[in-house]
């Protein structure tokens, strides 16, 4: 483990800086393992309703900073997605940097999971943005507190299906909103990153005879759904540069890749009515919410559309059943609805109204959450 030291007066600015960014949350932990080459953040924002829940990152980011900025935003995103989807857990995320593609063998994912145990149950991980079950399958012989774990293991299996389910349920509510009906082929899309989820999106898309524009850094992801496209029968895909895909003329932005791809930038380009993705931390600002809803583009909140993924893996702590994942993941649809309903009621942006909702929901379950209950055992002392 490695700690910060002020060193000198400029290091000392630059070590105040990073403490004010880690002061909302519980706990930071900087996992340093020389021998696996192995340098992680995992942050746990609040336990308040349970556990932290979060997946694990993989990213070769350019700097600390980056990091830790990176692990700071997602694991409060947790928190607010554990209260939007009225779970029992709270925020933590965790990141490890380095090259998905190249720096991982099973040591590290060991040596991560021996981390993860060290906390001693305060925090429950799993795959992220370049992570995969098979990496956790490492991790899970260093610790229990792996959640997402393959079916074949007893878990739940690949939380991007419902992840992919959750987002679906999200663009139905926003074609709701937006058109009228809940109809997915009349409505052309804009899909960034076809991996593991917005794959998957834009599979189902083309089932259902959707136009969709796409854009992913990785050719061999292309090269597959344009095998899919030749397959429907009324489905088509349109393939665009990585810097296009913010200005096609497509009706809803489907970002499935990087946060803070609503930016001052980008926003400038947008021709779309809808923002509805899987990506965490979709805004660089929160800002970049209330500027999407003055001009008049409606806006999915991203912890609430993409939480189903977080469902699964919750759920399967309790042991796995899709019934139960299903049904909590088809809410998703009313919250959305709900979410631009209170939006256009109290003149806030989608952002806002999301925010309200999830800060209720926090402050309503502390003040009954058995936990502070000291005649009551915890109830979420699971898989122990
Ligand atoms: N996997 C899950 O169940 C969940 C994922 N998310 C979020 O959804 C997003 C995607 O997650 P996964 O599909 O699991 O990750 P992934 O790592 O499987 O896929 C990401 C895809 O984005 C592509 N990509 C990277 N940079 C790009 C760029 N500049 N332009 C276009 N494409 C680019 C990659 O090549 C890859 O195909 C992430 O932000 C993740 O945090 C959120 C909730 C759950
Ligand atoms: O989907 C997962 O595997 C875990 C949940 C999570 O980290 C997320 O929703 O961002």
């Amino acid at each position: 483990m490695s700690y910060i030291m002020a060193s000198s007066k400029n290091d000392e600015i630059e070590n105040l800086s990073l403490l004010e960014k880690m002061s909302e949350h519980e706990q930071v932990v900087f996992c340093n393992d020389p021998s696996t080459n192995l340098q992680a953040i995992i942050a746990i924002h609040s336990t308040k309703l349970g556990p932290a829940i979060g997946g694990c990152r993989m990213q070769p980011y350019e700097s600390f900073d980056e990091a830790l900025e990176d692990v700071l935003r997602l694991s409060k995103g947790m928190s607010y997605k554990c209260a939007a989807a009225d779970l029992d857990f709270g925020g933590g995320k965790a990141v490890i940097i380095g090259d998905p593609l190249t720096d991982k063998s099973p040591e590290l994912f060991r040596a991560f999971g021996q981390f993860v145990e060290s906390l001693n149950g305060r925090f429950y991980t799993g795959t992220d943005m370049g992570t995969t079950l098979a990496d956790f399958v490492h991790a899970m012989k260093e610790t229990n507190c792996i959640a997402g774990i393959p079916e074949e293991y007893g878990g739940g299996g690949d939380s991007s299906i419902p992840t992919t389910e959750s987002v679906i349920y999200g663009l139905k509510a926003t074609n709701k909103m937006l058109f009228g009906h809940e109809s997915l082929q009349p409505v052309t899309y804009a899909i960034q990153g076809l991996g593991k989820v917005g794959f998957k999106i834009a599979e189902r898309l083309l089932q259902e005879g959707a136009s969709i524009y796409v854009t992913d850094i990785n050719k061999d992801s292309i090269e597959a759904i344009q095998a899919k496209a030749a397959q429907t029968s009324e489905g088509t895909v349109t393939v665009v540069e990585t810097n296009e895909i913010y200005t096609v003329p497509a009706d809803i932005f489907v970002p499935c890749a990087m946060g803070g791809v609503i930016n001052d930038t980008t926003i400038e380009q947008f021709q779309f009515k809808a923002v509805v993705g899987a990506a965490n931390n979709q805004l660089l600002e929160e800002r970049h919410g209330i500027e999407l809803t003055k001009r008049g583009i409606l806006y999915a909140p991203d912890y609430i559309v993409n939480a189903g993924g977080l469902i699964q893996v919750a759920d399967e702590l309790y042991g796995p059943s899709k019934e139960r994942v299903l049904l909590k993941t088809k809410e998703i649809y009313n919250t959305i609805l709900e979410v631009y309903k209170q939006s256009e009621l109290n003149e806030i942006s989608t952002v806002e109204a999301a925010d309200q909702l999830c800060e209720k929901v926090m402050s309503n379950r502390e003040k009954r959450n058995s936990f502070f209950n000291r005649t009551v055992s915890p109830k979420w002392k699971i898989r122990h």
